[in-house]
């Protein structure tokens, strides 16, 4: 048997946090602490925000649909390259040489492309040192679609609420066919979450604080780089995405996996960003 075929297949760890809440913080930790010995396991850290659609296609998806605001720019399910990442994570699983995808946040004036081919990493090209931990992170990653019915039922409670004036959410400003259609969109990233062999999901307490942590780093680069959001562009910008939290974190506190226990770990975050709780699930 060649030194290829006894390859095993690396272990996929998905993370999952609100905007602001540590990821970044947590993955680079982790990583770092698995590749020192006594591990020193060959770590890879992928971002889905390194797969979303190229500018092109991005642009394509926002005008069959001008009538959506959620898929206007990146974010939402649906406006990240499945094929591009499932066939990466293929490769990943099968040893193979393979580039890791990177995108430019910056490029088009802030609505983001994809980088040049070739200025991605390559991985695997040395046979003694195949990866042996994928550390997946991202907002929306283990994030399941609803049945169809339970998101009627979450959509009309929000539209209720906002009647009354009780309301603090966003999902119930926006129109049923358009979060049908992210919901409809995130059913096709089980293909992705199916491959996870366990979750770190970093919880917060509250998932308001994603507008205050916003503002926080926005604050931090107009202080550094002289430009950033200002407390009001980062409420309009977190709109965007806020109806999935309201969405998908129930979900996700339940349990992404159907089967296997002790896959999924549940951090508890507080306005800190400290640990409050851990649930091994
Ligand atoms: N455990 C922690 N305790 C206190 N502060 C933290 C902790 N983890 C991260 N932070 C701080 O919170 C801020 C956001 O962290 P980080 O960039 O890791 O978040 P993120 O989830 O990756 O954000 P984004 O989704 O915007 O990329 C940083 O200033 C970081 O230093």
């Amino acid at each position: 048997m060649s030194s290829d075929d006894a390859h095993q297949s690396p272990i996929f760890v998905g993370v999952n946090g609100a905007q602001g809440s540590g990821k970044t913080t947590l993955v680079s930790t982790l990583a770092e602490m698995l590749r020192q010995p006594p591990h020193s396991l060959s770590t890879i850290v992928l971002s889905i925000d390194d797969l979303y659609l190229t500018h092109d296609l991005q642009s394509e998806l926002a005008a069959s649909h001008p009538s959506n605001p959620l898929i206007q720019h990146r974010g939402q399910p649906s406006t990240h390259d499945l094929p591009l990442a499932l066939s990466l994570l293929s490769d990943l699983q099968q040893g193979n040489v393979t580039k890791i995808p990177r995108y430019d946040k910056s490029a088009y004036r802030g609505k983001g492309d994809r980088v040049p081919r070739e200025e991605w990493a390559e991985v695997n090209r040395d046979r003694g040192h195949k990866t042996e931990v994928v550390i997946f992170e991202g907002w929306c990653v283990g994030f399941r679609a609803l049945p169809r019915e339970d998101l009627v039922r979450q959509w009309e409670g929000a539209v209720r609420e906002r009647e009354k004036g009780v309301y603090v959410g966003r999902l119930g400003w926006n129109k049923l066919e358009n979060v049908d259609f992210v919901n409809e969109a995130l059913r096709r990233y089980d293909q992705l979450t199916d491959q996870l062999d366990s979750l770190i999901h970093l919880d917060a307490e509250d998932p308001m604080f994603v507008y205050e942590w916003r503002s926080q780093s926005e604050r931090k680069l107009r202080e550094i780089k002289g430009s950033g959001m200002t407390d009001n562009q980062v409420v309009d910008f977190v709109n965007g995405y806020y109806p999935a939290y309201e969405l998908f974190t129930s979900n996700l506190r339940r349990g992404t996996f159907d089967e296997g226990k002790g896959r999924q770990l549940r951090l508890v975050i507080g306005r800190d960003r400290r640990v409050r709780e851990v649930v091994k699930m």
